[in-house]
């Protein structure tokens, strides 16, 4: 009766490496998980992948919160104030929200690899089609409904933009926590360079795990300083309420198996 041994502390140990994962590892049937690693030499040059066109509406931002998980940054996607056109796609996608994925230490963090190299951070800017589709919660079931631009985060000189949301942090230390959060362009958080991605097909890297992804990673990554993250790392996966308090640190999902998709690239 029961697991052997082995198998009851593998179970145990993996459930203390990813002690803030809830939900699967791995998707029972699922053949487009992410997050993935990125074989550059495997990656497809694809000529007719555009370059990525985002407006964002800086008034359009709402509010920033601790979700348990990570922090999001959420803006009003009732109109077509906030958009992503280009890249892969066809039809335009409005912004919902951003958030972060980060390590404990600046040696991991991120959910995507290049080659199998680690950052010490991920940024994800969060899209669903709104040519299709009438809300998030519709456009999070479908094939074509969501597009999340990914960009890795790099220590070294303080990023300006980044610090009015770091500022914020601390009153949204504990999970559920909300403040106001206003006039803030998600633009200044993009490389210069945007027209050079990797893309691919894949899923949310969190429940409800839904493979609605049409994922793009950036190739160049931004730079944020040492302090920033530190200020990542000082929020809390639990509530005020809660006795243990947890850091909200290694927020990221195991990579997932490529199951034969094509990595394209928009550049040579
Ligand atoms: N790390 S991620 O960019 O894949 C991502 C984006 C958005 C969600 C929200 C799912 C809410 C379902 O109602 C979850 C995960
Ligand atoms: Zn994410």
């Amino acid at each position: 009766r029961g697991c052997n041994l082995t198998a009851c502390s593998s179970k145990y140990v993996l459930s203390q490496m990813h002690p803030m994962w809830q939900g699967p590892l791995v998707v029972p049937g699922g053949d487009r998980q992410s997050p993935i690693d990125i074989v550059v030499r495997k990656s497809i040059f694809d000529s007719k992948l555009k370059p990525l066109v985002t407006k964002y509406d800086p008034h359009t931002c709402q509010q920033i919160w601790n979700n348990g998980y990570s922090f999001l940054v959420e803006y009003d996607d009732t109109t077509d104030k906030s958009t992503l056109q280009g890249g892969p796609m066809e039809d335009k996608f409005r912004l919902c929200q951003f958030h972060f994925h980060w390590g404990e230490t600046n040696a991991w963090g991120s959910e995507h690899t290049v080659d199998k190299k680690l950052f010490p951070a991920e940024l994800h800017l969060v899209h669903w089609n709104s040519d299709k589709y009438s809300l998030f919660e519709e456009a999070v079931m479908e094939d074509n409904g969501l597009a999340v631009i990914g960009v890795f985060l790099k220590v070294g000189k303080r990023h300006e933009g980044l610090q009015k949301l770091v500022d914020a942090l601390p009153a949204i230390r504990h999970k559920n926590s909300v403040v106001e959060f206003n006039r803030f362009d998600p633009g200044c958080l993009l490389p210069t360079n945007t027209d050079d991605y990797w893309t691919y097909h894949g899923s949310l890297t969190t429940p409800p795990l839904t493979e609605s992804v049409t994922w793009m990673i950036m190739k160049q990554h931004i730079e944020v300083s040492h302090e920033q993250l530190a200020v990542f790392r000082s929020l809390l996966f639990t509530s005020a309420e809660e006795d243990m308090q947890k850091s909200m640190v290694n927020n990221f999902r195991v990579q997932q198996p490529l199951r034969g998709r094509a990595v394209r690239s928009s550049f040579n």
